[in-house]
């Protein structure tokens, strides 16, 4: 019977995260810690509130009182709490309260000024810019947005920069929104730089050694699989392939390249974690004060410690998070001792998804969640939550399920990736109301 009503509370959590309460208009000004109750650094002081935590009361809710200095006597703890948090808890009481943050990647869809206030009423907690799109001035358009919104209106939403990593993906399709791969089609991946527009069929890739690592027979999955094709020959720069698997090729979708079901994993595996346009994106986001830097293909405990003491010299007035993403072969050996280097992690399953199989996926989020949550990080789980709300209003059943088991498994934050950074509904996939 507990079981079962635990259930159902968890369950209620997870479609609450669909339709998260908008803040009550009417409240102070509170900005806030995003992943409470293992507070990260860099956020402003927030308001504090005193618990009573009435362990011996007949009520299971906890009595809420302003804290104003001193908490008098010895059952009072205080905790932090922000906005639209204290408006469900005035509300609700403590056992109703949103556990799971939200995190949304800013996109075309999302990032006007009202597009944003719509999202920061909806709850969301981490405003995440992805530095693999865009450029800084456009990244500096949000940031700036979300922090005139955290002082004006009264919102606490965190600002998370994504660097690019060392990652094979496409160009930008000379400025197609898409392109359609049908079955035994031929198309040719080159290292070369071209002009708008690119011949017909032709997709550049960002890595300059891919033609000489890949060979006749090995296979090309685009975004983990999304699309495959198999190389037929070599021509110089120039890769022909065949596509096997049909489908839509997105601008600068990932690369991975496979030889007799494995990841070949060769001097391409060499490519620095933190590359030079990623080390000028990191400063940018210290001159901007984002609250995190989320670091993409981890693969050693070492390159998040060296960060570290790079934010720690180049930012003395405040601290910035570095969250590990967890998406890489090498990630997943060395998970221990990078999420113990890390202020927190990402299960980033899209890319984790192209490197190793699919049906581990899910074990791997398992695994990371349960490892994070000992070691007392918070961790993120992102990617596919709402995939089908890019194109439809409403969600899949199994995409459901998957929002409701990373709240169960108690991943501290979900994250929204095209679903609000390029979708046709980004308000509704985030529960806007
Ligand atoms: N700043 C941006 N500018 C343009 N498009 C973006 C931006 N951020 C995200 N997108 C779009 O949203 C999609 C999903 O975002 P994300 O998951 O962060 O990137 P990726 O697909 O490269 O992993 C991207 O493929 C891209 O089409
Ligand atoms: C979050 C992810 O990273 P990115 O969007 O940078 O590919 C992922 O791969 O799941």
């Amino acid at each position: 019977m507990e079981e079962e009503a635990e259930a159902t509370e968890e369950m209620a959590q997870a479609l609450r995260l669909l339709s998260p309460p908008p803040p009550s208009p009417s409240l102070p000004k509170l900005p806030s810690l995003p992943f409470p109750p293992r507070p990260l650094p860099c956020r402003p002081r927030p308001r504090r509130y005193a618990v009573r935590a009435a362990a011996s009361s007949p009520h299971p809710d906890l009595d809420l009182l302003p804290f104003d200095g001193d908490a008098s006597g010895p059952a009072t703890t205080s905790i932090d709490v922000d906005s639209v948090t204290e408006a469900e808890l005035k509300e609700n009481g403590f056992r109703s309260t949103r556990r799971t943050k939200l995190v949304c990647t800013i996109g075309p869809a999302t990032c006007a000024a009202e597009q944003l206030e719509a999202l920061a009423v909806g709850g969301m907690n981490v405003a995440r810019v992805n530095m693999c799109h865009g450029t800084h001035d456009w990244h500096l358009g949000v940031i700036r947005q979300v922090r005139r919104l955290n002082e004006e209106k009264g919102f606490a939403v965190a600002v998370m920069m994504d660097t690019q990593g060392s990652e094979i993906h496409m160009g930008d399709l000379g400025g197609a929104t898409s392109a359609k791969a049908e079955d035994g089609e031929i198309w040719i991946f080159s290292v070369r730089s071209f002009n708008s527009p690119l011949p017909e069929r032709t997709i550049s890739v960002n890595y300059d050694g891919f033609a000489e690592d890949v060979r006749v027979g090995n296979e090309l999955l685009v975004d983990g699989g999304m699309v495959r094709f198999e190389v037929i020959e070599k021509i110089g720069p120039d890769v022909k392939c065949r596509c096997n698997d049909p489908g839509l090729l997105l601008p600068r979708a990932n690369l991975t390249f496979w030889r007799n079901d494995r990841l070949i994993r060769e001097r391409n595996a060499m490519l620095p974690t933190i590359s030079s346009k990623d080390w000028l994106d990191i400063d940018f986001g210290i001159s901007e004060g984002v609250d995190f830097i989320a670091v993409s293909f981890v693969k050693s405990a070492e390159v998040i410690s060296h960060l570290k003491s790079y934010i720690a010299s180049r930012c003395r007035d405040k601290e910035i998070a570095v969250i590990a993403k967890i998406e890489s072969v090498d990630s997943l050996k060395n998970l221990e001792g990078i999420i113990r280097a890390s202020d927190g992690a990402m299960v980033a399953r899209g890319d984790m998804g192209a490197q190793i199989p699919l049906e581990e996926v899910p074990s791997a989020q398992l695994k990371i969640v349960k490892l994070c949550r000992h070691l007392n990080k918070p961790v993120i789980v992102a990617s596919q939550l709402l995939e089908s709300m890019i194109e439809y209003p409403t969600p899949t059943r199994a995409e459901v399920a998957d929002v409701s088991e990373a709240v169960r498994q108690r991943a501290d934050a979900l994250m929204l990736s095209g679903e609000s950074a390029m979708g046709q509904y980004p308000e509704k996939a985030f529960g806007c109301p």
